[in-house]
């Protein structure tokens, strides 16, 4: 079944139209790449897609259900984590009690469960402490797990982003821009990373200006401009595109 399909999604600030009639669809096991100059409207289509902000028109279903307009929350608990461009840790917390804090988001029990610390709430506690373990070991900071946030190098930081966004066991994983800041050695290591979720069973959406990145992993490509998708296809056939190359690569993309 399509994890994600994207349909006519439209967004409006006033008279500015961000994102314009895109259409896409994310299959599972799949890598999808969203590429753009700066205002395309990548981070917009993010915002719709999370549940942060809602479409002026068009629909988003995820494994066939509408999700168009939910909140985040419901989003999130119906199977779509995502990370953000700028970085979201507490940085006094261990990396452990960071991926902790996201996951017991997304259990059940209540504040009275957890007073009363019933058995449901100490097995979810117990849950919620293997889960983030695991999220830990799967993105190689298993030792960390005990280091602040804060002490951690800033590509460590960006893989603790995405083992919280991991804990949640997403369908469907959105990154915004995660080789952001980082030098060559972090990028393939986080290409590597990218493919290991992929091949864990979670679908990808990755918006990114690395090139090496995109090439490197994305299986395929969507290319917006003002909004628009102008482009979509394999790696290959995209870098060849002319359109693509007059809008994007010409100019901003980070070879690097
Ligand atoms: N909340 C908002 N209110 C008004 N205009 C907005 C808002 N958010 C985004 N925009 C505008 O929508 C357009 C798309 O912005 P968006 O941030 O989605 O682009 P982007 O492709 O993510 O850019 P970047 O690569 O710089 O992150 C831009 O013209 C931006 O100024």
């Amino acid at each position: 079944m399509t994890i994600l399909s994207v349909n006519t999604l439209t967004k409006k600030f006033g008279g500015l139209t961000a994102v314009s009639d895109v259409d896409f669809e994310v299959q599972p096991g799949e890598i999808l790449g969203i590429i753009g100059p700066n205002g395309a409207g990548k981070t917009t289509l993010f915002n719709m897609l999370a549940g942060s902000m809602q479409p002026t028109s068009g629909t988003v279903h995820l494994k066939g259900q509408n999700i168009t307009g939910m909140r985040a929350d419901r989003i999130a608990r119906l199977g779509v984590a995502r990370t953000f461009q700028i970085t979201s840790l507490f940085p006094a917390l261990s990396a452990h009690d960071n991926v902790r804090a996201a996951t017991y988001r997304t259990k059940k029990t209540g504040w009275m469960a957890s007073i009363f610390r019933t058995a449901t709430y100490r097995a979810e506690e117990a849950d919620v402490d293997r889960d983030a373990m695991a999220a830990l070991h799967f993105c190689d900071l298993a030792g960390h797990a005990d280091d602040n946030a804060e002490s951690l190098s800033y590509g460590d930081q960006r893989r603790l982003e995405i083992a919280i966004a991991l804990a949640a066991k997403p369908a469907l994983l959105l990154l915004d821009e995660p080789a952001a800041g980082m030098n060559p050695e972090e990028g393939q290591r986080l290409v590597n990373m990218i493919r290991k979720i992929r091949d864990n069973g979670t679908s990808v959406l990755l918006v990114e200006h690395h090139m090496r990145v995109v090439m490197g992993v994305c299986d395929r490509v969507v290319v917006l401009d003002h909004g628009e998708k102008i482009a979509e296809g394999t790696p290959a056939a995209v870098v060849d595109n002319p359109d693509v190359i007059r809008v994007y690569l010409g100019r901003e993309a980070v070879s690097a």
